[in-house]
């Protein structure tokens, strides 16, 4: 499979949005990587179902959101209403992370289960039939901009392990610190879509960027 591309709509410049939604929309990025934080799972606050909404009127992409939030059980269905095509909930803010997955595929969404950087990959080990896509934090959450954690490539690998181990089709997502300088390795990893922000909406020309990200050739590296 061709890794997919999702720019994190977080580092764009809200002032501009359409136009980076255009961008966006006109770029080889497959996906629209939209982070939702509450001031309490994460220290800080993003956006809400306002801006969600007006994202996918404009958005040809599906938007994969990601809640940072706790109980996210409590708005499964307005994500939906505001377009979510895939959404992500952490392991660490979800007391019923089985019936919370079920319940955002019963609604017709994707499910993705996102995991801290100080959460070991074997915790999810009997949730993996369920999820449509595991999302590994290779920063801690909360803001963009940070520096990568070099620990994210061991707990990738043994994603891949535990994948092909169990027979499963999860995707594996990295988010956080993600450029075209470790790309490469991260897709060497097991990595199937690469979340970024910062690296996109610093670039002097974005769409080059996400361009660079997405020319990268798998079957080369798995030769
Ligand atoms: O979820 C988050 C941050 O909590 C990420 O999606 C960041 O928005 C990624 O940004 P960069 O690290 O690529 O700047």
């Amino acid at each position: 499979m061709k890794h997919l591309i999702a720019p994190s709509v977080l580092s764009a410049d809200f002032a501009h949005l359409y136009d980076d939604v255009k961008m966006i929309n006109e770029s080889s990025a497959d996906w629209f990587h939209v982070d939702v934080m509450d001031g309490s799972f994460v220290p800080n606050i993003s956006f809400g179902f306002p801006v969600i909404s007006s994202l996918q009127h404009y958005a040809r992409k599906p938007l994969d959101v990601h809640l940072m939030i706790v109980q996210p059980e409590r708005y499964l269905e307005e994500f939906k209403r505001a377009g979510a095509k895939i959404l992500t909930v952490h392991y660490e803010a979800c007391t019923h992370l089985h019936r919370t997955v079920n319940a955002i595929q019963e609604l017709g969404m994707k499910a993705g289960v996102a995991i801290n950087p100080h959460t070991p990959v074997h915790v999810l080990e009997d949730i993996l039939a369920e999820t449509d896509l595991v999302l590994v934090m290779s920063v801690n959450p909360g803001f963009g901009g940070q520096k990568f954690i070099e620990n994210t490539y061991r707990k990738l690998r043994a994603l891949k392990e535990m994948r092909k181990a169990t027979g499963t089709d999860f995707l594996i997502e990295v988010d956080g610190g993600v450029n075209s300088h470790n790309a490469l390795a991260l897709l060497k990893a097991g990595a199937d879509v690469l979340v970024a922000g910062n690296s996109i909406f610093s670039a002097e020309d974005p769409a080059e960027e996400i361009a660079e990200l997405k020319k990268i050739r798998i079957d080369i590296l798995e030769a």
